[in-house]
């Protein structure tokens, strides 16, 4: 069924998910607001109606869900703008890291339906994880709507506790940016290695794709897979000798984790 949807924001995240629902649903009509002429143009360009600002949206527009996709410090200003659209009866879903569905509330009429999202960057291919917290008046219908259409920009998981999003954002919300640094390193690796540029590029992003769909698809977990890379005394050994003494992955991995967490609660106290 086609649907009708307002992006407000759409620059990396706004973008990546607008790409991912337009390609899997042409049918969708998707009205873009982006000050950015070029980033209006990009969005026009996968067949959305992008416009400057709210004022130039079609009068009377009924969106069935609004996605926004601004800044975290924007988000209640654009909000004080959409209380036509809540009284509409149009689902608010905010990717905005830190913003609460209270902070959201506070800006649309009452009773207004507020879900928060965190998505990634992957979501752009269909690849996404997309994170869901709803508050307790959105009806079922709702939900199912925006989880349908976030099932096109990846996979979908729901939470019922808000705080957690804050752990959320930390993992998936930021992580692919720690995997693309991750491939960054190992591609720096192999040059420092001897291998031509385009070699270890291709070689490191080949290898965390295949390492993650096997995660993924294996029958085993990831520490099952990992012994099966490393034969003893062999070269695998060697290279996790490094990473691993000392727990050095873990504790740099958790500590980057809970500086991204922090981070996020006080984004939320900042608005
Ligand atoms: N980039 C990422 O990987 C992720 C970002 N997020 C969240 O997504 C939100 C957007 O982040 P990015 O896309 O990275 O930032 P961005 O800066 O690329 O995009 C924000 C866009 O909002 C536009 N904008 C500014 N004022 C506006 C207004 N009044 N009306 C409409 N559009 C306006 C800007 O021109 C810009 O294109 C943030 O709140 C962030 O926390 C969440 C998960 C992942
Ligand atoms: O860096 C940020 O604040 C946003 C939220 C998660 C990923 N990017």
């Amino acid at each position: 069924m086609s649907h009708t949807l307002l992006l407000i924001g759409c620059g990396n995240m706004g973008f990546a998910m607008l790409r991912g629902w337009l390609r899997e649903d042409p049918t969708l009509t998707v009205h873009v607001v982006e000050p950015a002429d070029a980033l209006r143009d990009r969005a026009a360009g996968v067949g959305a109606l992008a416009v400057p600002q709210l004022a130039d949206l079609p009068q009377g527009l009924v969106p069935e869900v609004v996605f926004v996709a601004v800044k975290p410090n924007l988000v209640e200003m654009v909000l004080a703008g959409c209380g036509d659209f809540a009284a509409r009866g149009a689902t608010f879903v905010s990717v905005a890291a830190g913003v609460t569905t209270a902070a959201m509330a506070h800006r649309l009429p009452g009773g207004a339906s507020i879900v928060r999202c965190m998505p990634n960057t992957p979501a752009a291919i269909g690849e996404g994880m997309m994170v869901l917290y709803a508050r307790v008046d959105v009806s079922d219908a709702a939900k199912t709507l925006v989880a349908s259409l976030l099932a096109t920009s990846g996979m979908v998981a729901w939470i019922d506790d808000e705080a957690q999003m804050d752990a959320v954002t930390a993992i998936s919300g930021s992580g692919p940016a720690y995997v693309f640094h991750f491939i960054e390193a190992l591609t720096d690796a192999g040059i420092a290695l001897g291998l031509p540029a385009k070699t270890a590029a291709l070689l490191a992003k080949q290898t965390v794709l295949g390492a993650g769909r096997l995660a993924m698809e294996a029958d085993v977990d990831p520490a099952t897979l990992r012994r099966q890379v490393t034969s003893p005394g062999g070269t695998t050994a060697a290279a996790l000798n490094v990473f691993m003494s000392d727990e050095r992955t873990e504790k740099l991995v958790a500590e980057a984790a809970r500086a991204a967490r922090d981070r996020s609660i006080e984004l939320g106290k900042s608005n």
